[in-house]
């Protein structure tokens, strides 16, 4: 059996929306997957993000989530990246993603609510998996130890532009700059952000700068990423919404950047919304 995973990027948080908001971007990572009779073995190749640095063995992360669906078989993959490593546009995640869509595919196993649990499962939140699974914005959230989302379209006039640095900053290590607990009032501003960042993103943009502010993460973060902080004020003391994409450091906006503010150092690049989520192409 031999197919093609495509698997979206995705911008997490969206302000204070922390471990709960998501939204696929149009930038893909793509795994030309064979499995099943006649593959023996493992073969990996890497081109794009991660190439001469990933493993190439059971450790890869897309092998990890193949063998987590339950599939023990042969397994030959290609892939190709372009989703950034280490910059808060869910690498990670899609990587996962397209792991356990490539072990449902082999296993014959339709893509259900267990393919989103195994996925969040791997990074214990599933921000990021759903919307790569399923585009368009999504809401997460947990049920005991279930995880659960929902997916809505976005408006049209959402325009997203990723600022992306050279440098890289691990999930693992700004989750470990969060505070065990926040000011009472910091958890009331966060839930009314975080509401009002669904309603923007899906119905009224115009109102985006107040739904992006954030007071939950991205200030203890800081220190992990001065610059990227630095932009993101620098942007919205001039009206333009922005926030940290995921745990940074890349800053996600939307709309237009004033040319005053200096995003030397940064990869500007607007991107759609990605509406569909990962898809699967049979090949020959
Ligand atoms: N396509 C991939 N193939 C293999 N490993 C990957 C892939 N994408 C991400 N990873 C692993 O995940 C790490 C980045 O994860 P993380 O720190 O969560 O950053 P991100 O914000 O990109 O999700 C990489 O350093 C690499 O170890
Ligand atoms: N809610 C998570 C999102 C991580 O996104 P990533 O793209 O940086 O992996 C968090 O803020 O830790």
């Amino acid at each position: 059996m031999r197919f093609l995973v495509s698997v979206p990027a995705s911008t997490a948080n969206l302000g204070s929306g922390f471990d709960a908001l998501g939204m696929a971007l149009g930038m893909y990572d793509d795994v030309e997957v064979a499995g099943g009779e006649g593959v023996d073995g493992l073969s990996i190749t890497v081109d794009g993000a991660g190439s001469g640095d990933v493993p190439l063995d059971e450790t890869h992360l897309v092998v990890r989530a193949v063998r987590a669906t339950g599939y023990t078989g042969g397994l030959s993959l290609r892939c190709r990246n372009t989703i950034p490593h280490a910059r808060g546009l869910g690498s990670s995640a899609a990587a996962i993603v397209a792991g356990v869509v490539a072990g449902f595919t082999l296993l014959g196993r339709e893509l259900d609510t267990d393919a989103l649990q195994i996925a969040a499962e791997f990074e214990g939140h599933a921000d990021n998996a759903a919307a790569s699974l399923f585009g368009g914005v999504v809401v997460a959230w947990s049920e005991g130890e279930r995880y659960r989302a929902v997916r809505m379209d976005a408006d049209a006039r959402v325009r997203p532009v990723v600022l992306i640095p050279s440098q890289e900053s691990s999930t693992k290590t700004t989750r470990g700059l969060l505070p065990a607990e926040v000011p009472h009032a910091d958890a009331a501003h966060a839930a009314g952000r975080a509401a009002l960042a669904v309603h923007a993103l899906t119905s009224d943009p115009t109102v985006l700068l107040a739904a992006t502010e954030d007071r939950l993460h991205q200030n203890y973060r800081e220190p992990a990423w001065p610059d990227t902080v630095r932009v993101i004020n620098d942007l919205r003391k001039l009206g333009v919404p922005a926030c940290v994409s995921g745990a940074g450091p890349t800053v996600i906006a939307f709309g237009d950047l004033p040319p005053e503010v200096d995003v030397h150092g940064f990869d500007v690049r607007r991107l759609d919304v990605d509406a569909a989520g990962v898809r699967v192409r049979p090949l020959d």
